[in-house]
């Protein structure tokens, strides 16, 4: 992991961004982000990652394997233009620019129809001989929004709770329910019906979510799987916060 970080730049100008951001869970500390990106931004991530996607692969007991049953699609390691860095810097000042954390290079994802990622932890190596853990991840969306555009594909956490909703039409969930799936939704009903919370892929939002506790203990509510992609194509963009206390670039 240390190899793949993406050191800050000093001196880097980037305009002022504003996003709206909506709790689901306070422990793990779970957002919804409103236009975490702009609309220029994520079909410009887009634009730039297009000549290098490919196949995702999954790690196994240290082994690089592709399986197409735990995750179908096609990934891209973004080049570090003036907007990514600025999308870096935006990642580490939404979290309080945590100590001894480090964004890792960003990445593209690309699910066809019918792409998907199974449960899994963003744990990666943790514990160990491996000081260092992946303490927080941002799945941002770069499209989605309409149904032409993409159905399902959804990213699913099936051990968080439903926010409380007493009926369709209290505060909660005409507040939620543009962001999350609600029961009796067409949604729901394109892929199958899962546990949990399942946030919906719209272009420029985003959900972000702490993996540890401060005590180094993963939170097993961090589960969560990208479901699979019904209809159309979904662009995802991960954004993977580092924690290793001690680290510091080279200079
Ligand atoms: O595509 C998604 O919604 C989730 C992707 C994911 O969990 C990952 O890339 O680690
Ligand atoms: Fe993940």
């Amino acid at each position: 992991k240390l190899e793949s970080l993406a050191y800050p730049e000093s001196g880097l100008q980037c305009d002022d961004h504003q996003v709206n951001t909506h709790i689901l869970s306070k422990d793990p500390l779970v957002i919804y982000i409103e236009h975490f990106l702009s609309p220029f931004e994520a079909d410009e991530i887009i634009r730039i990652s297009a000549p290098h996607f490919t196949p995702s692969t999954t790690f196994t007991g240290g082994t690089e394997k592709f399986d197409p049953s735990v995750r179908n699609s096609s990934k891209a390691q973004i080049p570090r233009t003036n907007l990514v860095k600025c999308i870096e810097s935006r990642a580490r000042e939404f979290q309080g620019w945590p100590r001894d954390t480090f964004i890792e290079r960003l990445w593209a994802q690309r699910y066809g129809t019918g792409g998907h990622y199974v449960h899994h932890y963003d744990w990666g190596h943790a514990g160990g001989r491996h000081s260092g853990r992946r303490d927080s991840s941002f799945m941002v969306y770069l499209n989605g929004g309409s149904e032409e555009e993409l159905q399902g594909g959804g990213t699913n956490f099936p051990r968080l709770e439903p926010p409380k909703m007493d009926d369709a039409n209290s505060v909660e969930a005409r507040r939620w329910c543009k962001f999350i799936e609600c029961e009796g939704e067409k949604t729901v009903a394109a892929s199958k019906v899962v546990d949990g919370v399942t946030f919906k892929p719209i272009k420029g939002n985003a959900v972000f979510w702490q993996n540890f506790r401060s005590d180094g203990s993963g939170y097993e509510e961090s589960f969560h799987a990208g479901l699979p992609v019904t209809a159309g194509e979904k662009y995802g963009l991960n954004i993977w916060s580092y924690r290793h206390p001690g680290h510091r670039p080279k200079v």
